[in-house]
């Protein structure tokens, strides 16, 4: 069964489309990363789908009912972590969670179970009477999921769960999402603008200026591009550049460290490249295809280069595009 559909979807800012024309299927107990920089409209879809934005057009089913005509069903079956904590501070754990249990209308022994479990699945047993004011970062992010899970979601929305974390909090936050999905067959949506993180998708779409780039498992995203990379130095790279066009047919474009290519399979040209060449090859590594790849195959840009410019081009307006 589809968990989220949407078909033709459009969101408008005034006159300007932060989503323009969106489709999707994201199948049920799948972990769906939705890539893209600053100013994707990954936010935007995320609050149309979860009803917190009316789409301007087009149509979205979460959970099997319409976001538009039946929002408090979608609302019945859904979680939400949103990108901006939206923790009471002066509160313990507990009682930000109990807030939430009401919220959700349950019965005051089924909230206290609720909770009660909640705190145990994000291991936060020990901390629970703690005013969350004293929480680390990483330790808010886990409440959060806890509060996000409280009504036994079937899908659970997450707006860039890890932005802000270390490594190492970044690791746990996942450790406790892929649990999830194992243990509860939920499906999580969740927003990002890290690479990394798409690896532990079983689909990712990228989303760039609000259009859905490209959409499929990593492994099938990787085999699209199909070519490893290889990175050449030469005694000579300027008149590699040519001899590679003129006895290969591959064009090499220039790196900080030498020449960039791309060939159909690296492990058998490597070697017909350092004989034919009649250059000194000074070194040569070959590297299988990346998300990142995948991103600058579909956008024209690195995913880390376009972060934080992409917000000061989308703030300076469509019409500069
Ligand atoms: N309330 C709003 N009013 C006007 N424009 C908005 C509003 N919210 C977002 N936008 C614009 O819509 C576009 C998409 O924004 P959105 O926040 O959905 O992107 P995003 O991919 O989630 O970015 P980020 O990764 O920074 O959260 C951007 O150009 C943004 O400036």
């Amino acid at each position: 069964m589809t968990a989220i559909r949407a078909e033709g979807l459009y969101a408008y800012y005034g006159t300007t489309p932060a989503v323009n024309g969106l489709d999707l299927n994201v199948p049920e107990g799948a972990t769906f990363g939705f890539l893209g920089p600053n100013g994707a409209g990954k936010t935007t879809t995320i609050s149309m789908l979860t009803t917190l934005l009316r789409p301007t057009a087009g149509h979205a089913e979460v959970a099997g009912f319409d976001v538009t005509t039946h929002a408090a069903e979608v609302r019945r079956r859904i979680g939400i972590v949103f990108q901006e904590s939206t923790l009471d501070l002066e509160l313990t754990a507990t009682e930000n969670l109990r807030f939430q249990a009401d919220l959700c209308g349950l019965g005051r022994a089924e909230a206290r179970a609720a909770v009660a479990a909640m705190l145990d699945m994000m291991e936060l047993t020990g901390r629970d009477r703690t005013p969350v004011r004293h929480f680390s970062t990483g330790l808010r992010r886990r409440l959060e999921i806890a509060r996000g899970l409280l009504g036994s979601p079937r899908v659970l929305f997450l707006d860039e769960p890890t932005t802000g974390l270390d490594t190492q909090t970044r690791a746990a936050v996942w450790h406790h999402l892929d649990r999830l999905r194992e243990e509860q067959g939920i499906t999580v949506f969740f927003t990002t603008h890290q690479l990394e993180e798409a690896e532990h998708c079983d689909r990712i779409a990228i989303f760039d200026r609000g259009k859905l780039v490209t959409e499929g498992s990593p492994a099938e995203l990787k085999s699209v591009i199909g070519a490893d990379v290889v990175d050449l130095r030469t005694e000579d790279d300027r008149l590699a550049v040519d001899l590679l066009s003129d006895r290969f047919g591959l064009t090499a474009e220039s790196t900080p460290g030498g020449l960039r290519l791309r060939v159909q399979d690296g492990a058998s040209m490597v070697p017909r490249l350092c004989t034919g060449l009649g250059l000194t090859v000074r070194s040569v590594t070959v590297t299988p295809p990346s998300l990142d790849d995948v991103y600058l195959h579909h956008t024209g840009t690195a995913i880390r280069d376009s972060g934080s410019g992409a917000r000061s081009l989308d703030s300076l307006g469509e019409g500069l595009r």
